[in-house]
């Protein structure tokens, strides 16, 4: 993403953003509330489009990139889902790909087979979570999204779902990711860009970013609260 700008509703919500996710990488992109990382996210795989900037995924415009069906997005909520149960969920998208991923396999490795007989509108907020994620990796995608990918999970699947990106990263895979814990982002993530109104005002390694104290430092040194 180079130089985006974007205005809603009168207000400047994206100010000359400009960043990369590489591939084989955890780029991880940080920021108080409101800084606009979700609106980021939403601008890379094509639901918004900045006023002007330039954004390519694959060298390509994002439009072509996500038709292509190799990326993956596991947005911070979706719409309540119907009476669908969860792996007739993945069923369903895995249809959709050329060449998925089995779902037996996910959904075991990501504990769903657990709750397999629930319907989707009445699963936890933790079991909606790796849902979303499984349906982000069905279609193996080669560039991955995925916001606040943890937010809500116990420390056990905390750590399955830990694990789990960082075999996407070793299979070569971009993730991007957006957190508000600092450990998560201290442990899993190759690249940092932290955002603040709009733009980054930071941006390393995890170990280039805190030679002088730890992330939260850097991150609450780099922002302001309400970053928006
Ligand atoms: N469709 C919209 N219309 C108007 N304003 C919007 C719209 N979408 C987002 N915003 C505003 O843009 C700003 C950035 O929102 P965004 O969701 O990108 O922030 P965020 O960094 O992801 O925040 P959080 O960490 O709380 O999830 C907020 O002030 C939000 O109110």
């Amino acid at each position: 993403m180079r130089d985006a700008h974007l205005t809603l509703d009168g207000t400047e919500i994206l100010r000359g953003l400009t960043f990369a996710a590489r591939p084989g990488r955890i780029t991880a992109l940080l920021g108080p509330n409101g800084a606009g990382k979700t609106t980021t996210i939403r601008c890379c795989t094509g639901l918004m489009s900045p006023d002007t900037g330039v954004i390519e995924v694959f060298g390509q415009p994002v439009a072509d990139a996500i038709a292509s069906g190799r990326v993956g997005v596991m947005p911070q909520a979706v719409g309540q889902w119907s009476g669908i149960r969860p792996l007739e969920l993945l069923h369903h998208l895995a249809g959709l790909h050329q060449n998925p991923l089995p779902v037996a396999p996910l959904a075991e490795r990501l504990g769903i087979d657990r709750f397999a007989r629930t319907t989707c509108r009445r699963l936890s907020g933790g079991q909606q979570q790796v849902l979303n994620l499984a349906g982000a990796l069905i279609g193996r995608p080669e560039m991955v999204h995925l916001d606040e990918p943890t937010t809500g999970l116990d420390p056990h699947l905390r750590r399955q779902v830990w694990a789990l990106i960082g075999e996407l990263r070793d299979a070569g895979v971009s993730v991007l990711l957006t957190t508000h814990a600092m450990d998560e982002a201290e442990h899993l993530a190759d690249d940092v860009h932290i955002m603040n109104h709009g733009r980054v005002v930071r941006s390393g390694s995890v170990s280039d970013l805190t030679t002088d104290g730890d992330l939260e430092s850097v991150f609450l040194t780099s922002t302001d609260a309400g970053g928006a």
